[in-house]
């Protein structure tokens, strides 16, 4: 680790000023979101706000001596107006910084989910560091506290602290001389460079443990969530959760706290003894400065309030400091995401339209890995011919949901090729390539939504066809479910709101199957099933080839199976198996081959005799 480790003075300056003009940068590029007029009388407020005090200090000092006899001279008043305006000054400090940070956050939060809803790849936000810097990110809008929005805002608050610090000085100057100016002016410097470089430490400590920060951030979102509460339970996992998050905890924790004695420690003591020297020496000076009487009174008082004022340098300053180092931090995260979109858009930047394939999609010779030098897909030759229906089976892990997402361009072919009538996948755009598909993962989302939107996201800017969502409900066997719900159409699938249904594992299938007729009904043309009926009792399957099949015949499918009853009567089997397509043929052609294909179905046939349990239903006839 190489947090705060010491390095060469003129190394370390210079790294300093880097840091510094980063941020400047960061923060310029941040005022537009809050707007200049916002920005600028923001930054008035607060150069007043630093001079009041000032004002208050020279006003008492001047007024003293005449208090003393009596009087009440006109500087009591202006101290005492000072004060008030400092009063009133500090709720619209507050009230401005918000608006800032609300603006900025807002223009933020849009950049960020632009970014993972738009332009970052599926391939990208699985890395994980990119998935740490989302986290990262996500984390400071969930809790709302340290945001880039907070980052500008302390910015700027720094600016009432400096315009004080700086009226202190002069009024050093003035009542004790050049020295003593010097001197306060070096204490406060010191103790703010030691502050801020001990908080700047700490931010990139806080940040370095991210990773195992995410993975305490899941163990306590199992332990928490409803979605997790089933499972927990019954395999009486909540001990063992309890250790595993008191570990996990500490495994970051520990090192941490180390850490901190070292950053907050000894650099620290250095800083503040500097501090109190150059504090010492300026208070020397004013004790040893010349005049008596009156002037004399008013001479040592400033002095010793502006030698005060310079100490108070040596503090965390809450309105800026940790807002700007962890603010600082998600902006950075932010940045560096939208870096890494960037190179990959680059690549992407000139292509064009996808059309709708005419003739065929053709893997020649695809490897595909997540892992260097491990590919899950090695040398594939594959042919979808437009209007037909092919399944693809092979053994857990062998590569067939990757397929798909090389087939849907969501990951991109490390050799080979895949081609739309001969032309490359990679010369069109991603988005209007994957417009044309109708497809149902494995891991299909169950929107807590109402069954129109959850069926209507198949083709969502048709949301307003009632009566194709009604007619893709009844196609998959849930016409009955639609007339139980009370609220029809705009019943919520989740007991979460009030009045919503729960589905069952099955008929939450069916809506995602549903949701693909429904793509289909408004015009994609390749349709993907992976797994598409691993959660239909058999009755369920059965009317899957009747109806459902028939229903998208004419459209270039490809269904993932474990089920041979469910691929059975596709135009074409493949197996994939070491990464290549090992068998091809239809399933007769392929039992009479006598290969892995024929062995798995014979597996499968025998386990469904030996269970008693109906055998695979003969579906001549249908296509898939
Ligand atoms: N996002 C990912 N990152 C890294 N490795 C992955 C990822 N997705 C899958 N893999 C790995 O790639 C291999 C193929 O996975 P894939 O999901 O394509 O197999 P599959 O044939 O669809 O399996 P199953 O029949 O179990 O659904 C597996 O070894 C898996 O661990």
């Amino acid at each position: 680790m190489t947090h705060g480790g010491a390095g060469r003075l003129p190394d370390l300056v210079r790294e300093r000023v880097h840091r510094r003009r980063a941020a400047a940068r960061q923060m310029l590029e941040l005022v537009p979101y809050a707007g200049a007029g916002l920005v600028a009388g923001t930054l008035a407020v607060h150069v007043v706000a630093g001079v009041a005090p000032v004002v208050f200090l020279v006003g008492t000092a001047l007024a003293l001596p005449q208090v003393v006899s009596g009087a009440l001279p006109p500087a009591l008043w202006v101290a005492i107006a000072a004060f008030l305006l400092q009063q009133v000054l500090a709720p619209l400090q507050l009230v401005l910084s918000r608006e800032i940070a609300r603006r900025v956050d807002a223009a933020c939060i849009e950049r960020l989910t632009r970014f993972t809803l738009d332009e970052a790849t599926l391939a990208g936000l699985e890395r994980p560091d990119v998935a740490d810097r989302l986290t990262q990110v996500d984390e400071a809008f969930e809790q709302w506290t340290w945001t880039p929005g907070t980052a500008l805002e302390g910015g700027l608050a720094l600016t009432a602290r400096y315009v004080q610090l700086g009226g202190a000085v002069v009024l050093l100057g003035w009542a004790a001389g050049p020295w003593a100016a010097l001197a306060g002016a070096v204490a406060a410097l010191v103790a703010r460079q030691g502050q801020a470089e001990a908080f700047h430490r700490w931010g990139a400590l806080w940040e370095s443990f991210q990773p195992a920060r995410r993975r305490v951030a899941y163990v306590r979102e199992l332990a928490t969530s409803t979605r997790a509460a089933k499972e927990i339970r019954t395999l009486g996992l909540v001990g063992w959760l309890q250790d595993r998050f008191a570990t996990e905890t500490r495994s970051w924790l520990e090192p941490l706290w180390t850490w901190r004695r070292r950053v907050y420690g000894a650099p620290f003591v250095g800083h503040a003894i500097a501090a109190l020297l150059g504090s010492a020496v300026a208070l020397l000076l004013v004790v040893d400065g010349g005049t008596d009487g009156a002037s004399r009174l008013v001479a040592v008082s400033v002095a010793v309030q502006a030698v005060v004022l310079c100490a108070r340098f040596g503090v965390m300053f809450p309105e800026s400091d940790i807002k700007l180092v962890y603010g600082r931090a998600a902006y950075t995260a932010l940045q560096e995401l939208e870096a890494t979109i960037r190179e990959q858009a680059g690549a992407t930047a000139d292509r064009v339209e996808a059309p709708a394939p005419a003739r065929d999609v053709t893997f020649s010779g695809v490897t595909f890995s997540y892992r260097p030098g491990r590919p899950v897909l090695d040398g594939v030759d594959l042919t979808l011919p437009v209007g037909t229906s092919t399944a693809l089976i092979g053994v857990n892990g062998a590569g067939k949901s990757t397929l798909v997402k090389v087939l849907a361009g969501i990951y991109a072919p490390d050799g080979g090729s895949v081609t739309v009538d001969g032309v490359d996948l990679a010369t069109f755009e991603p988005r209007s390539w994957q417009r044309h598909f109708a497809v149902t993962f494995q891991d299909f989302l169950r929107y807590e939504l109402d069954l129109r939107d959850n069926v209507a996201m198949g083709a969502i800017s048709h949301r307003d066809d009632d009566e194709g969502v009604v007619a893709a409900l009844a196609q998959v066997g849930l016409g009955g479910l639609l007339d139980e719900l009370p609220l029809g159409l705009d019943s919520p699938l989740t007991r979460a709101v009030e009045g919503g249904r729960e589905l069952s594992g099955g008929q939450w299938q069916r809506i995602a199957l549903a949701r693909a007729l429904f793509a289909v009904r408004h015009g994609a043309s390749v349709l993907v099933l992976d797994e598409p009926t691993s959660q239909l009792d058999a009755r369920g399957e059965a009317e899957f080839y009747d109806t459902f099949l028939e229903l998208t015949r004419g459209v270039t499918s490809l269904v993932i199976s474990h089920r041979f009853s469910t691929v059975r009567n596709a135009d074409r089997i493949v197996v994939l198996d070491g990464g290549g397509i090992t068998e091809a043929g239809t399933h007769d052609e392929l039992v009479a081959a006598g290969g892995v294909y024929a062995q798995m179905f014979d597996v499968q046939a025998r386990r469904f005799a030996d269970d008693g349990a109906p055998h695979v239903p003969d579906l001549k006839g249908a296509t898939l």
